[in-house]
């Protein structure tokens, strides 16, 4: 599904991933912990192709196509798909509008997929403008709902989220990485299971998001390369207890 190999990335003049090979398998979750500041938002946003992350050696191969100089529509219409962690608020632009654009030609009730995530009342507001932080995060599913990607990043879920919203975004995650979202009230049941699952790339601080998904591997990103691959569970506590000081040793 993805795969990266050597991949070096330059931001604002500095380089910041210095060497990443990863490679995610159709259906499959992967997990991304870091410190702040290790270059974990700058692997996704080179992943989607936005202007400021120069790629300066390395591949990145998406469905068996070279993607790295895509432009970013080309890379969405491909199948990939992103929830930021701060999106922008775009004056003018309904989010209704803006989710019927993300499903270009696919058959789709938008009020019966904005039911699911419980933001019916937001589809006539401006996107994002005055959102509060679960609200986005809602917002945002929402649209990656309507696109219905191959493979899903996602930059901290849970941030901003208290914990009534957390088990709601937590359960669509779940449904959306398992392919199970209704695209309408009357979906067959044969066209939800012709449905293949969709892959993930989240990045997660608190580990919150673990609670709703299945995902079996993980990896620390620090400055810039990636190190301790093992169960995200097993990450976690590890990091819980020792902190990052653990990841440097393993890089020595
Ligand atoms: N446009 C930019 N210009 C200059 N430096 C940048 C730019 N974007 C990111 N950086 C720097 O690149 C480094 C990596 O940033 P990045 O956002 O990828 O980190 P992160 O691991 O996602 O951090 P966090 O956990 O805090 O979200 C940081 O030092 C950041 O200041």
């Amino acid at each position: 599904m993805l795969k990266i190999d050597n991949l070096h990335v330059r931001v604002g003049g500095r380089e910041v991933l210095k060497g990443i090979d990863l490679k995610i398998e159709e259906g499959e979750t992967f997990i991304l912990f870091g410190p702040n500041g290790s270059g974990k938002t700058t692997l996704l946003m080179t992943l989607m192709g936005f202007s400021g992350y120069e790629v300066t050696q390395g591949t990145i191969h998406f469905r068996g196509q070279d993607i790295t100089g895509m432009p970013t529509f080309e890379r969405s219409r491909l199948g990939l798909a992103m929830s930021f962690q701060r999106p922008p608020t775009i004056y003018g632009l309904k989010t209704r509008h803006l989710v019927q654009m993300c499903a270009r030609d696919r058959d789709v009730d938008i009020v019966h997929m904005a039911r699911q995530v419980n933001f019916e009342p937001f589809l006539d507001r401006d996107i994002n403008a005055g959102f509060s932080g679960g609200e986005i995060k809602r917002s945002e599913l929402l649209q990656l709902m309507a696109q219905d990607p191959s493979l899903v990043l996602f930059d901290e879920p849970e941030s901003g989220v208290d914990l009534e919203n957390m088990k709601l975004i937590g359960g669509v995650v779940r449904k959306l990485l398992q392919g199970g979202i209704e695209p309408r009230e009357d979906a067959s049941m044969k066209e939800l299971k012709a449905k293949v699952k969709t892959s993930g790339l989240i990045i997660t601080h608190t580990g919150y998001i673990l609670d709703y998904i299945n995902a079996d591997r993980g990896h620390v990103m620090y400055d810039g390369v990636l190190c301790c691959q093992a169960r995200p569970r097993d990450i976690l506590e590890h990091i819980s207890k020792f902190g990052y000081k653990e990841c440097v040793r393993c890089l020595n």
